[in-house]
């Protein structure tokens, strides 16, 4: 199904009509789409596409000048980005909220905490503490990091602070889950274990992915959004997106 099409059941994150205006520039406008739950969604274009912009836009980062965005048919154009994300919007933190001076399990902690606070304020006791310990704890293992818990987040090499940053979007276990650019300056040898990791974050959830990488993109997607000039200019599976030759015009064919 296209990430175009619309009454095809309830997606789990979608927009409809969203623009974004910068003053009198319209960074994004007219983009509607459907991302339906467990697939994987890779949002690719040329620099200045919009495709940040929208990002923010979903998650509720930038101000809509005109559109709504629902998650799970709910309408949360009203929400601000904390209430997206109690309601089941998760995005991956950017590298400046790991604190650094403190453990990757204890990185972990504080954030589990935080978003049991956000759920139940008056949340209290031991159950609650041990809840948390072992919520922090899975996370650990399932971004692969069993054996750093005790490390200081400072001192983890790129690739490691990249896969905390996810692991700290999978604590509030989103429905949604949205990466911006999960790859960036991850060396070539811990890339595979990056893509392996957003593998097992999208089980179960949908994952909505900026990403630069092309190899990575028609890998892992099971549809590509690709963004030209504010509007979505195609969307589809890789092989089709691969083949589109406005694509291949506007994007993969200008030596990215
Ligand atoms: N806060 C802002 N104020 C004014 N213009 C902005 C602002 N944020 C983004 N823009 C402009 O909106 C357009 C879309 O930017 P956006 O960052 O969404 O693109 P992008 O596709 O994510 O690009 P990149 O791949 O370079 O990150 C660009 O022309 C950008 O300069």
């Amino acid at each position: 199904m296209s990430v175009l099409d619309s009454g095809a059941g309830t997606a789990a994150l979608a927009c409809r009509d969203v623009e974004v205006a910068y003053g009198a520039f319209k960074a994004i406008s007219g983009v509607s789409c459907d991302f339906m739950p467990g697939r994987l969604y890779s949002l690719i274009g040329p620099n200045g596409a919009g495709k940040t912009t929208l990002m923010n836009a979903l998650s509720g980062r930038a101000r809509l000048s005109r559109g709504r965005v629902a998650l799970g048919g709910r309408d949360i154009t009203a929400l601000p980005p904390h209430a997206r994300t109690r309601a089941g919007l998760g995005r991956s933190f950017q590298i400046t909220q790991i604190f650094p001076g403190m453990t990757v399990l204890e990185n972990l902690r504080l954030a589990a905490q935080a978003h049991r606070y956000r759920l139940q304020p008056f949340w209290r006791g031991v159950g609650g503490f041990r809840g948390i310990a072992l919520e922090a704890e899975r996370v650990l293992e399932d971004i692969g990091m069993g054996s750093l818990g005790h490390v200081d987040a400072a001192n983890l090499s790129h690739g490691d602070q990249r896969a905390l940053e996810v692991g700290l979007a999978l604590l509030s276990d989103p429905k949604v889950l949205l990466l911006d650019e999960p790859l960036a300056g991850v060396g070539h040898g811990d890339a595979a274990r990056a893509v392996d990791l957003i593998r097992r974050a999208a089980r179960g959830r949908t994952v909505l992915l900026i990403e630069h990488n092309m190899d990575v993109v028609m890998d892992i997607s099971d549809e590509v959004v690709v963004m030209l000039g504010g509007q979505i200019l195609a969307a589809g599976p890789p092989a089709t997106i691969r083949e589109d030759a406005r694509v291949r015009s506007a994007y993969l064919g200008d030596g990215e």
